[in-house]
């Protein structure tokens, strides 16, 4: 059976929401970020600073190659995931692909809000903050949308109310393959 996977921006609520989907679902809910980072022993911001963006994308290649071969999961993949053309495929033939959009507002209020995270990752520009957000949302928005099967808007719904909508649409999806 097909998994599920959720794309989006840092801090839209994949792991949040990956969790609830696993248990609604009864379907084992993997955070890419935190498998990639319990095999290198190393936090994000660890690797990054060691073997540079390209050394950590490759890394992450590599986790996508392992969950992407594991079905029916849930997957909360890392925000750049969509970046590499290998990547892209190989979640476009495993699995169901949903957006969690939000605008950069919510994000930058989410990541900074979040203390669990803020520390482990790196920034991916010089200046970091919102005007991070903006400029990396103007070129992987496009991607996202290109590679979604659902697009959902975060902005303004819970957790609960997200994991409900994307459950019954998972249902329409299974009926459709029937
Ligand atoms: N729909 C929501 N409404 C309000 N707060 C939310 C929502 N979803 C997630 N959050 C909060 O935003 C923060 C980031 O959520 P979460 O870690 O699930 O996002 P993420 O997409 O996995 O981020 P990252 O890419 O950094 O791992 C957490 O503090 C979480 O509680
Ligand atoms: O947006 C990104 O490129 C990233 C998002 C995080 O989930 C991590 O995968 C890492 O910090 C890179
Ligand atoms: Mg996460």
């Amino acid at each position: 059976m097909t998994s599920l996977y959720l794309v989006g921006y840092r801090g839209c609520g994949k792991t949040t929401v990956a969790r609830l989907l696993g248990d609604r679902l009864g379907w084992p809910a993997f955070d890419a970020d935190e498998l990639l980072e319990q095999q290198a022993g190393q936090t994000i911001r660890e690797i990054f600073a060691l073997e540079g963006e390209a050394g950590f994308r490759d890394r992450e290649s590599q986790v996508v190659r392992e969950l992407t071969a594991r079905e029916p999961i849930v997957v909360s993949w890392g925000g750049g995931v969509i970046l590499r053309e290998e990547n892209r495929t190989a979640l476009r033939t495993s699995g169901h692909i949903v957006w969690l959009r939000a605008r950069a507002e919510t994000l930058i209020k989410r990541i900074e809000q979040d203390p669990t995270t803020g520390a482990r990752r790196p920034n991916l520009t010089a200046g970091g903050g919102i005007e991070e957000v903006k400029q990396l949302l103007a070129v992987r928005e496009p991607i996202y949308a290109a590679l979604a099967n659902l697009i959902v808007d975060v902005d303004d719904n819970a957790p609960p109310a997200i994991a409900q909508h994307i459950a019954a649409w998972l249902v329409t999806q299974q009926e459709g393959r029937q």
